[in-house]
């Protein structure tokens, strides 16, 4: 009996422990749930809110999802859908976008961002003091004196992508990215790390696949949050396979940071030999140190904080594959278009022709300014597929149009929907470069196009991206044309850190002049 009478009191205890920590959750949630009533968006079930949204949902068929979302609220520039208790407000009009992006409090990626934590620490998943300083020392290697510099290594680099596919990939129909990332990989581990790692001739290399599929559980885990606790996804077929991929990622960091430390010990040393006179050594000369804007600060960095070196290697791998994905993928995408658009392709074989000529010399910086075919061709493809979201946190509440979005809510940036929206767009959802003809350009809002998105957050890295994507594109270009026989209406894709391309970028290189089978010498 009295057993049974402190059972009775143990359970109205928990009931009332547990309703009064309800009540002040409610009561905390109480300014955020009033202005979300407000906001338009799908119908709301209890609890889970509109999560059955995201039920069954494959990875290519989520980026479908969001669009018919914002097919349903066009007009409203904005979005919000439930994901169980968190609120997320998509917005997608350049007026809506251009509020959020220019607003500099508006600086923090929030929770769904932490789910790259086990990848990368670095400028694009942190926030607060600790973003500002990568931010600081990204920035470094941006530096317009650093340019030249890295126009020689695309240079450089690209010709090895050339001779490579000259050995190996002539008249066959490959998924061309493989190689295009081993040499943006090469070029970025150069020009911020100071280090040659000839990746190109490596068969073995796995960092592509590593990259490609831990990015796509990372993103697949935000819309499900049975996978939000880790202990819980770690035990999980993708949880193992995230992990596993990711480790191998950091060995390839280490690898990275490895060699550049010993290049410059290396350095130092005959340094010291030759009685700390730079340039010449007993046995003639001595190479110049090779610039590492980004990793030196950060080895000095890592020094000073006492950083472990699993934190460190998380840190810098965010240049690596910012560097090297987002304009791998870019520079295949653009292949498998002109294979499937030979007008287009044909353009550019004039504009190249007309800049070089027979000549087999380097691209310069001038030779870029002048590709405006080949820019078009860029800024359209980046258009359709650059990264297709991305995302905000609100720490104070921020007024977009007639609405109040409350503080605490996860913006969700989709870039996807903007570049596609027949309000800004003549042909949506067609290649069609001519949407960057001057005058098209100036007819729209400035918002309109941001595949580098925009504000404090903003990619740093644009600029080089561009230019790396123009010095390869035109030496790979100058010497082969180009076939794909995808469909590019059938084209399917899926949200990574760019958008991505399903089943690869399979397309058939052929030499533009019949001696350069097998041998590309410039
Ligand atoms: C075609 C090439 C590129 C594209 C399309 C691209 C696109 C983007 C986008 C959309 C973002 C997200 C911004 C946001 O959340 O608002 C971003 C961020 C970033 N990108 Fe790029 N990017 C490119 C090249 C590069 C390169 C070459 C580097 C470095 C060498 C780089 C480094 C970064 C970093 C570090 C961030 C995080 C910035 C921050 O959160 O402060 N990107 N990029």
């Amino acid at each position: 009996m009295n057993l049974l009478l402190l059972w009775e009191w143990l359970a109205s205890v928990s009931a009332i422990t547990l309703l009064f920590y309800y009540a002040q959750y409610k009561l905390r949630r109480q300014h955020l749930e009033k202005l979300a009533a407000e906001l338009p968006g799908p119908k709301l079930l209890p609890f889970v809110g509109n999560l059955f949204y995201f039920f069954g949902v494959t990875h290519e068929g989520f980026i479908k999802r969001v669009a018919e979302l914002g097919k349903s609220f066009g007009s409203e520039g904005l979005a919000r859908i439930w994901l169980g208790h968190q609120l997320v407000v998509g917005v997608y009009k350049a007026d809506t976008l251009e509020a959020i992006l220019s607003n500099p409090k508006v600086i923090d990626k929030g929770y769904l961002f932490s789910f790259y934590k086990p990848r990368t620490t670095g400028s694009f998943a942190t926030t607060g003091d600790v973003w500002k300083m990568h931010r600081r020392f990204t920035n470094k290697m941006f530096q317009p004196n650093y340019m030249e510099r890295y126009i020689n290594i695309f240079n450089e680099q690209s010709k090895v992508l050339n001779q490579y596919i000259a050995e190996h990939l002539i008249n066959k129909a490959v998924d061309i990215s493989r190689p295009v990332m081993h040499c943006t990989l090469d070029t970025i581990c150069r020009t911020a790390f100071g280090a040659k790692m000839n990746l190109q001739d490596n068969e073995t290399f796995t960092f592509v696949d590593d990259l490609s599929i831990s990015s796509e559980i990372i993103v697949a885990r935000m819309y499900k949050p049975w996978f939000y606790f880790d202990p819980i996804f770690r035990l999980t077929p993708d949880g193992k396979e995230m992990y596993m991929r990711v480790k191998r990622l950091h060995e390839f960091t280490k690898a990275v940071v490895d060699t550049r430390r010993e290049a410059v010990e290396k350095f130092n040393s005959k340094l010291e030999e030759n009685g700390n006179i730079k340039g010449v050594d007993s046995a003639g000369c001595i190479e110049e140190l090779e610039p590492a804007p980004y990793l030196d600060v950060m080895i000095d960095y890592a020094k000073e904080e006492k950083l472990e070196e699993g934190v460190f290697l998380r840190e810098v791998l965010d240049v690596i594959i910012g560097g090297a994905d987002t304009s791998a993928i870019g520079d295949s995408y653009v292949l498998v278009l002109l294979g499937i658009h030979k007008e287009w392709q044909e353009k550019i074989h004039n504009e190249l022709d007309d800049i070089f000529g027979d000549c087999e010399r380097d691209v310069t910086m001038s030779d870029c300014n002048q590709m405006t075919q080949m820019d078009m061709v860029i800024k359209e493809t980046l258009r359709l597929y650059t990264a297709p979201h991305s995302l905000r946190l609100l720490t104070e509440d921020v007024q977009l149009g007639k609405y109040i979005v409350p503080a605490g809510t996860t913006i969700y940036l989709a870039m996807y929907l903007l570049h596609r929206d027949p309000l800004y767009w003549e042909r949506p959802l067609d290649f069609y470069p001519d949407h960057f003809l001057p005058e098209n350009v100036a007819k729209r809002p400035k918002f309109s196009y941001l595949p580098f998105s925009h504000g404090p957050r903003g990619c740093p890295g644009s600029r080089y991206g561009v230019l790396s994507m123009k010095v390869v594109l035109a030496n790979v270009l100058r010497k082969f044309k180009v076939e794909c026989d995808l469909d590019f209406k059938k084209m399917e894709h899926k949200p990574s850190l760019m958008l991505e391309l399903v089943g690869g970028y399979p397309v058939k290189l052929i030499p533009r002049r019949s001696s350069q089978h097998g041998s590309i010498n410039n």
